[in-house]
């Protein structure tokens, strides 16, 4: 039956976003307290740290040890040419170190370690194996190891995103949040208070109470979130996890949509108008990263919309993870026009009408998809 498959696979990939989480995280707090090292500018200037290479390194290793390099491929969105470049080799040294660190702790969440550790060549290795670029046959994992750069180097929401495509379908999809706690009251709270509290100061990560992992298999009917572990903790399965459902909220006036925070990522005043047309009440919740489909896969929010500017194209480390989750979790998420997204095209989401639009339930999909319809013509996009 579909729904037994993967589940050695779901398993590592929960193990290693957890381990991920905990890097990110060691990472994070290290960014809060300064060194400007661990940021460097990518070509199109988007912030690049220390985490991104480090997790991409650590799950491929993970990945390649524990299924043999030779049967995984992974579709990955750092490349590894600016790490190797010799003026990089300050940042190569904290690369390696920080994958050591992070490898050592892997009996923790149940994964295994190396038995000596890692050299440069071997981190680099593991970094330019996740080369692949998907495509419509056979298994590719997907990895967006720190998606949300922006909120990540500002201590905010960001996600390490993992998934599974089998010959062009997703068929697992996990996305650990590190600052997304399991309890459903944060979002309101943060919407509120946190960040006028917080505009020109950097949090503490701990101020954010425990983060999650999210995850679903194909299939399943069913999505799950396990709390991150702590200090000596252990990962013993099922870690605790709960299962989560979207809302069942219909109704526009009572729904809460979720947008990029970013103004350069999705067009605000579109979506705004059609929030409008559409009868939405409540001011737009703007949270970084793959956390917006998180948010709409438990229910603390009804819509997701992004609309980029014409021209950008889509990544699949973006989306596949937290498409799946939304799906699985009882919601519905399509392109403008209403179509389910594409992942066999390779990396990017070939073909996707203008935007993408996840909800919590059909009613209040129809009615997103339609005003859009009704809505086109008129807008500048
Ligand atoms: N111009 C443009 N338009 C649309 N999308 C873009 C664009 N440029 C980049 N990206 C990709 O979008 C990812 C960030 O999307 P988010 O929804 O997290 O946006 S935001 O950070 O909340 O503003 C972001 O992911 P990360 O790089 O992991 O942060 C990018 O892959
Ligand atoms: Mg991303």
């Amino acid at each position: 039956m579909e729904a037994e498959n993967y589940s050695e696979e779901l398993d590592v990939a929960v193990r290693v976003v957890h381990l991920a989480c905990s890097l990110c995280q060691t990472v994070q707090e290290g960014l809060v307290s300064a060194s400007s090292d661990h940021v460097k500018s990518k070509d199109d200037d988007s912030p690049v740290t220390v985490a991104d290479w480090s997790v991409q390194a650590m799950v491929s290793w993970i990945l390649s040890e524990h299924f043999g390099s030779q049967n995984v491929s992974i579709v990955a969105e750092e490349d590894v040419e600016t790490l190797s470049n010799p003026n990089s080799a300050g940042l190569l040294d904290v690369v390696v170190t920080t994958v050591n660190k992070c490898l050592a702790e892997a009996p923790k969440f149940g994964l295994k370690k190396p038995a000596k550790t890692l050299g440069n060549s071997q981190v680099l290795n593991a970094i330019s194996r996740c080369n692949s670029s998907g495509g419509p046959t056979g298994r590719h994992w997907v990895l967006d190891p720190v998606d949300g750069t922006l909120g990540f180097v500002r201590g905010d929401q960001y996600a390490v995103a993992l998934a599974l495509i089998e010959d062009g379908k997703v068929v697992i999809g996990v996305l650990g949040c590190p600052n997304y706690p399991m309890r459903k009251e944060w979002l309101n709270y943060h919407h509120e208070h946190y960040r006028a509290m917080t505009e020109s100061l950097l949090p503490s990560p701990h101020s954010w109470d425990e983060g999650c992992v999210m995850y679903t298999r194909r299939g399943s009917g069913k999505a799950w979130m396990q709390p991150l572990i702590h200090g000596n903790e252990t990962l013993e399965w099922p870690n605790f996890a709960k299962s989560i459902q979207v809302s069942s909220i219909d109704d526009p006036a009572l729904a809460t949509f979720c947008e990029p925070m970013e103004r350069a990522n999705t067009n605000h005043s579109f979506t705004s108008g059609l929030a409008h047309s559409v009868g939405l009440r409540k001011k737009p919740l703007r949270v970084y990263s793959m956390v917006k489909y998180a948010a709409i896969a438990r229910g603390d929010a009804e819509i997701f919309m992004k609309f980029a500017t014409a021209g950008y194209k889509e990544k699949i480390w973006d989306h596949a993870a937290g498409v799946l989750i939304v799906e699985e979790a009882g919601g519905v998420v399509t392109d403008a026009g209403g179509r389910p997204l594409d992942f066999s095209k390779g990396m990017y989401l070939e073909g996707l009408d203008r935007g993408i639009i996840a909800c919590c339930g059909v009613p209040l999909h129809d009615k997103i998809v339609s005003a859009i319809f009704a809505s086109w013509d008129s807008s500048n996009l």
